[in-house]
């Protein structure tokens, strides 16, 4: 079946409400935006986070300390989009931090330890709103560290898809360009590209 692009829907993610209403305890949930690179996850994660803040609820934001790609603090967008954040070496040390605000917000998830499950579980169940960005998938297209899992406890998931740089269809997979094997290996579109299934599979022959 020939492939249909306008068979995927883009639908802009419209936040619940979080107000404190009446004597009931608020309750928090978890959203996850994941997706390849270049899909524009950190993009969407910076457009929540802005929206919050223009709600007047209090936010913060955290990444694994390990990327530091353009900024030690910044979580920076491919396409210059920035928000503060504070990068940890642990995910447990998420718990302190995120005390005193309502919306929670973690960007390449896929690099946090095994903790960032119960971690974000915690979050959730003490009425924050946690919002999750990650890769799904690594450079061989096996789902990426906890980010199954983190799908799984979500009550909203949204995936973005990037533009294939081989032939222009709809990317869901990031195509390593370096022989390396490790599985972590940080970099941009010197090392990665998009690209579709089809493109990812056929790797250089394209
Ligand atoms: N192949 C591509 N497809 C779509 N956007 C791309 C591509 N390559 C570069 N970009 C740029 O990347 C931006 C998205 O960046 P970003 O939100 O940081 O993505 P992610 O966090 O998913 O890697 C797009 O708005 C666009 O300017
Ligand atoms: C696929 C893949 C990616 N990475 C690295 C490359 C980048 O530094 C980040 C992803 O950043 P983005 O905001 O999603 O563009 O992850 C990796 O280490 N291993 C991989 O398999
Ligand atoms: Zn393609």
């Amino acid at each position: 079946m020939p492939f249909q692009q306008s068979s995927i829907t883009s639908n802009m993610f419209i936040e619940p409400s979080h107000r404190k209403e009446n004597e009931n305890p608020r309750t928090g949930w978890i959203e996850v935006i994941c997706g390849s690179m270049f899909s524009g996850k950190t993009e969407e994660l910076i457009r929540r986070l802005n929206r919050a803040k223009i709600a007047r609820q209090r936010i913060q934001i955290f990444k694994p300390a390990l990327d530091k790609r353009y900024h030690d603090e910044n979580i920076v967008s491919h396409n210059d989009n920035s928000i503060r954040s504070i990068p940890v070496q642990t995910s447990i040390e998420i718990i302190d931090l995120a005390e005193n605000c309502e919306v929670v917000g973690l960007d390449e998830a896929q690099f946090f330890d095994e903790k960032i499950v119960d971690v974000c579980t915690l979050l959730a169940d003490s009425g924050k709103r946690v919002i999750v960005a990650g890769l799904d998938m690594d450079y061989m297209g096996k789902p990426f560290g906890c980010m199954p899992q983190l799908m799984a406890i979500a009550e909203f998931v949204t995936k973005v898809h990037a533009i294939c740089m081989v032939c222009g269809e709809v990317a869901s997979h990031s195509y390593r360009l370096s022989p390396s094997n490790e599985r972590v290996l940080l970099g941009e579109t010197d090392l990665y590209e998009a690209r579709c299934r089809r493109c990812f599979n056929l790797g250089e022959q394209v």
